[in-house]
Order: structure tokens, then sequence, then C-alpha cells
């Protein structure tokens, strides 16, 4: 299978996405709903000089949501501490990087969904108030130490809104849901890559890279640097509309920018159950996938795309699926 289009970045991907990382709002291209809010709460936070409300980012992988949560610390001048859910393991471990916070710094939780109970009912406090109760010991030895804490603001961010309990949402005073790109913040996006990696990129190869990278800021960057391979190698280096053809062809990207699940998905829907309706559980086990898989990482772009609708019954393959995979539609389904 062609991982060209995995939604996590690759490993030795680190590096680069850290020097394409917008710094500022100016540099963020697209998003505008959410650059547009967050814009006017910094402002009035640094009007009054407050810290800003937390703030919770979701959205499918790769949309640019660590990137928001550095670009909103740029924005109001202070520091971000970053951590991630699955790495706070103890109530002990966020103790510690509560406890090195200063005041107005962003604290940056990555998947915060995955963060264990214990751990986040002392968010709660820690969110709402800015004190943390720790209890030291146990048994009848035990007391509860109070810690205050300077005032600061947590960014979470997520892929799956979902698996948030209440209370932890409801402590976000900010909650921006991040959108697949539209085409041509994403034909931008790539003009601004190639501008860092000082490619050329003539005119409507930008755009062909933005079609086929699946609404994804990560996947275009990807993408471009594939391209540029195919460039380098089998022409004169200048990414133009031809040699982008042949190489999104080879790579296997389809020119809806589905990539081998997504196709997976549609045609086991077609194929085994006449469209659908089916299940979101059947269809998981029928591509091997995790169903949180299927409905966080694929569902959401076929939907947007027309791919795929769902029912009350079930989810359904629309006519634009059999006809973008070839397969005959029958109206009167
Ligand atoms: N609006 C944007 N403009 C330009 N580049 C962007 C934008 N958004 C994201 N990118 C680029 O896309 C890549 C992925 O972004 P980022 O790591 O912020 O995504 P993410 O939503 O945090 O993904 P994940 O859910 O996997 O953590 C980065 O290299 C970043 O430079
Ligand atoms: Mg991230």
């Amino acid at each position: 299978m062609n991982d060209i289009l995995n939604k996590e970045p690759m490993e030795d991907e680190a590096g680069l996405e850290k020097s394409l990382r917008p710094q500022y709002f100016n540099q963020y291209i697209g998003q505008n709903k959410v650059k547009e809010q967050l814009e006017i709460f910094i402002k009035a936070a640094k009007m009054r000089e407050e810290v800003l409300d937390h703030v919770l980012l979701f959205g499918p992988p790769g949309l640019g949501k660590t990137t928001m949560a550095f670009v909103i610390a740029n924005e109001l001048g202070v520091n971000i501490k970053q951590t991630a859910g699955p790495a706070i393991e103890k109530p002990g471990d966020l103790v510690a990087i509560l406890n090195e916070l200063e005041p107005g710094d962003v604290l940056f939780i990555d998947e915060i969904h995955r963060m264990p109970m214990q751990v986040e009912e002392i968010l709660y406090s820690a969110m709402e108030d800015f004190y943390i109760d720790i209890m030291l010991g146990s048994g009848d030895g035990s007391r509860s130490v109070h810690l205050e804490l300077p005032p600061f603001t947590l960014v979470g961010a997520t892929t799956r809104a979902g698996m948030l309990s209440n209370p932890l949402r409801a402590r976000f005073g900010i909650s921006a849901h991040m959108e697949y790109y539209q085409e041509e913040d994403l034909e931008e996006i790539v003009k601004r890559t190639a501008d860092i990696f000082e490619v050329e990129v003539v005119e409507g190869a930008a755009l062909e890279i933005a079609l086929r990278s699946r609404g994804t800021p990560r996947i275009a960057n990807r993408l471009l640097k594939r391209v540029r391979d195919f460039a380098q190698i089998m022409g004169d280096g200048r990414v133009d509309k031809a040699i982008t053809d042949k190489a999104l062809t080879i790579l296997d990207v389809d020119s809806a920018g589905l990539d081998y699940i997504d196709q997976k998905i549609l045609k086991t829907m077609i194929e085994m159950y006449h469209g659908g309706p089916v299940g979101l559980g059947t269809l998981a086990v029928n591509i091997a996938e995790d169903r949180e898989t299927v409905e966080d990482m694929y569902e959401p772009y076929l939907i947007q795309k027309g791919f795929l609708m769902r029912t009350k019954q079930g989810r359904q393959a629309t006519r634009r699926a059999y006809e973008h995979l070839g397969y005959p539609y029958q109206d009167e389904k």
C-alpha cells in the first residue's frame, strides 16, 4: 500500500513540518473563520491585560492544529509549553508541568482526549480557578496540598471532539473547529512551501497538487516534496502540470485525492452492500480498520466531497462515488 496520503506525520517529517510552520496569523493560510475569531479574542485579552480563555482546537489530522497553537502563543507574545495526552500518565506528571508555568504562558496539550481520568480531574480546577489540590500520601497519613497556579491559557487539540468528557469540554471558553481546506487555500500553501524549498512551480501545477491533497496542508506539502523529486530527475527541476500529473499517477494518488483506504471504503459499500445503507461498525470490520479511525479520519472527507452520506439507516455511497470509481449507477436504488 502506498502511504503517501497517510494522515499522520511520517517519521522523517518532524523537522520539515517545523520549518514550514507559519508563525503568525498573517502567514497562516485559510481557516478564516477560526483565525478571525481568535484574532479578536487575542486582541481583547491583550487590551485587558488578561490571559486568553482556554482554546480547544479540533479537526482531522494535518489541518494545522499544532501550528495554530504555536501561532496563538506567538500572537499573544508568550511562551508555549507543549505536551500530549498520552505523555501525562499520572497526576504527578501534570502537576510537574503546571508547576513550571509562568504567568500568561500557553500550555499546549495535544491529543487531549487521551489523558487518563485522574489527570483530567486535576485539570478542572487548574483551568477554572488556577489552583490544584493534590493528595500526598495515602490512608490515614494522607493530606491535601493546595497549590496556586499563575493564570495561563490551555490550548487543547484533538481529532476526536466526541471523546472529550463534558466537564472538560465545558471549561474551554473558545472552541474552534478546523475544516478541510479550500482548493485555493491549499494552492497558496503549495506556493508558499515551494518558495521555502526554492523550487519553481509553474501555473496549474500548484492547483493540481492542491486538488489531490485531501483538503490537508500536511499532504499538500508532502506531495509537493515528492513531485519536486520527479521534476529534478525526469525534467529540468521545474514543477509543471505534466510532471505533476505523471508523478501523482505513479504515486497512486487519485484525481480526487482519495487514498487506498478511502477507495476501499467506497468499493466495499458498492460491491458488498449495493451502496448501502451499511452500519459504520460493519464497514469498519470489512476494511479492517477500527470504527473510530473510519469515523474521524476517512468519513469526514468523503462526506465533504459528496462521495458518502450519513443516513439514519447507516452510510450510503452516492452516485458520485459510483461514477468516480467507474461503477454503473442505477437510479431506482
Ligand atoms: N494554514 C496553514 N498554512 C500553511 N501551512 C500549514 C497550515 N496549516 C498547516 N500547515 C502545515 O501542515 C503541516 C501539518 O500541520 P500541523 O502539524 O499543525 O497539523 P495538526 O492538525 O496538528 O496535525 P495532527 O492532528 O496530526 O497533530 C505543518 O507542516 C504545517 O506547516
Ligand atoms: Mg498536531
